[in-house]
């Protein structure tokens, strides 16, 4: 017997699940939110902890190199990298983190079970919380359950690292090789880097950053090879072994190579397969995505699905993106965002953002584009800063002068590329560029000069 009936059930407290359940019950709606904790994964092993431990990772490094002339450091023991007191560090960051999504969340008045949810029924779930099982009806449901990653795709004898058990080390790794070379792999290679191990990339296509501008990722894995970072291309890890103290890692080409840790970072799958979607008239295509519309509609009319599970993109603002436009539909407001303005920013060595086309993709899409490459070498800003290297291209199609997408690399690359995004998203030309003012001395300075190349 159902227990109680909803507007909408949304399954999955990370930011896209919170991010409708608060629009929905802020305009009305009975709204239930279900999961075992308030924060997802974003919290606990995904960007959060990420980018905390890339930000610390940079505090360390830095202060091991006693990386500025005007600073006189002394030690008396080597220093080391501490897991404990990092992790320590990052709790703290996330407990306030998830006690605003809390307050947010009642503020709006969401209701909360923490529990998990599988679907009974077309229009009911099934759900187990610390003592039991019950079940809920809903006119419509919204699925946030995120994604995880595709481990099981490697066979391992040895226990891998992931983001999900990175703070089981107490140690720095001598070595540690990180299978795939994509965003989490990059992120993961540039905190072991920083914190004193020896690293090595394994990637099985022939570019590492799939999505990210073919010179840029040149440029990238130059400075990689001079920070004794080895990236091997072209190859995939077909399974692990532990053998005694030592791990090997088993090649495509028939070679094998060592070290002391391996971590897993081969792509991630969204979060269906435990829901019993077939019971809810839910398909799904061959990859394990749903099928959806173009507002995210399943192929069961009343179930949507947001955030990493659509399967389109996986970033924190495709997550707050696709809730909105999923609360707009059930709210009868039509709000189609498309994904591709979707900004991307890696922090690394050096700083990586990107948004919409690579040059080599609006070719392959037979566009007439034209290319802007400019260098941060000359720049006040950057002369100013002791950041000389990077670049941004600025790739656009030579009759309309819309922008079709932004590279980045070096100091300030992200809040160059967000310039460029906003503009993508407003339909605002390149040649309208030289009509703005920027501040100075920023990075986005540099925008100035790229106006008077624009032909
Ligand atoms: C290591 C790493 C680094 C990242 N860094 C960045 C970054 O720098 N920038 C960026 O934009 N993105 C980054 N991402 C991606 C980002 O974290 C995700 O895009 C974001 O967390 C997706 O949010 P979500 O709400 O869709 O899912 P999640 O945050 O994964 O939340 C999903 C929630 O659903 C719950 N759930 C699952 N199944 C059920 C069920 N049956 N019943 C109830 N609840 C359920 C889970 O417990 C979880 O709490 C990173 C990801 C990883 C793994
Ligand atoms: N800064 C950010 O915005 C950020 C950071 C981390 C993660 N994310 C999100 O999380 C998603 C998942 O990240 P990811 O790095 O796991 O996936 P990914 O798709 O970015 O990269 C996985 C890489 O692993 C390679 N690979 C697959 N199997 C392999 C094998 N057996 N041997 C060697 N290489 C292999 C693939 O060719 C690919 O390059 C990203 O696509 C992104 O959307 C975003």
């Amino acid at each position: 017997m159902v227990k109680q009936h909803f507007d909408i059930v949304v399954i999955g407290a990370g930011p896209a699940g919170i991010e409708c359940a608060k629009m929905l019950a802020d305009n009305g709606k009975q709204v239930l939110l279900i999961d075992k904790n308030i924060g997802g994964s974003y919290c606990f092993a995904g960007s959060v902890v990420s980018n905390l431990l890339l930000h610390i990772s940079y505090l360390y490094e830095r202060s091991v190199n006693k990386a500025s002339n005007f600073i006189n450091v002394e030690y008396d023991k080597s220093p080391s990298f501490d897991f404990k007191k990092a992790k320590k560090y990052i709790d703290g960051v996330t407990s306030k983190l998830v006690k605003d999504f809390q307050d947010d969340l009642e503020e709006s008045g969401v209701q909360i079970i923490r529990g998990t949810a599988v679907f009974e029924d077309a229009n009911t779930f099934r759900v187990t919380d610390d003592k039991q099982s019950f079940l809920i009806g809903f006119s419509k449901a919204v699925i946030a359950t995120g994604s995880n990653n595709m481990g099981a795709n490697v066979p391992s004898t040895k226990k891998l690292l992931d983001s999900t058990n990175i703070f089981e080390l107490t140690a720095a790794p001598k070595s540690v090789i990180v299978v795939g070379g994509g965003f989490i792999g990059t992120e993961f290679a540039t905190f072991f880097r920083r914190i004193g191990s020896t690293v090595t990339i394994i990637e099985k296509t022939e570019k590492v950053l799939a999505t990210i501008d073919r010179q840029v990722v040149k440029d990238y894995e130059d400075q990689m090879k001079k920070n004794g970072v080895e990236i091997v291309k072209g190859v995939s890890v077909e399974r692990i072994e532990k053998v005694g103290n030592k791990t090997i890692v088993f090649l495509s080409n028939d070679t094998k190579l060592e070290s002391e840790e391996v971590f897993l970072s081969i792509g991630r799958k969204p979060n269906m397969g435990r829901l019993s979607v077939d019971a809810a008239g839910i398909k799904l295509c061959e990859k394990g995505f749903p099928k959806l519309t173009k507002n995210l509609r399943t192929t069961n009319r009343n179930v949507y699905v947001v955030g990493d599970c659509t399967g389109i993109n996986m970033f924190v603002n495709w997550a707050y993106m696709s809730a909105d436009m999923v609360a707009n539909d059930i709210l009868e407001r039509s709000k189609i965002i498309s994904a591709d303005y979707c900004p991307r920013i890696l922090h690394l060595d050096p700083e990586i953002a990107a948004v919409g086309l690579s040059e080599d993709k609006a070719k392959e899409q037979g566009i007439e584009c034209k290319v802007i490459r400019h260098t941060f070498k000359n720049f006040e800003k950057a002369i100013m800063s002791g950041t000389l290297k990077g670049f941004i291209k600025i790739i656009y199609d030579d009759s309309t002068k819309k922008i079709l997408g932004c590279h980045a690399i070096g100091s300030g690359a992200a809040d160059l590329v967000t310039t460029f995004s906003m503009m993508i998203q407003s339909k605002i030309s390149l040649n309208k560029l030289e009509d703005f003012v920027f501040n100075h001395p920023t990075f986005s300075g540099v925008l100035a000069d790229i106006a008077g190349k624009v032909k």
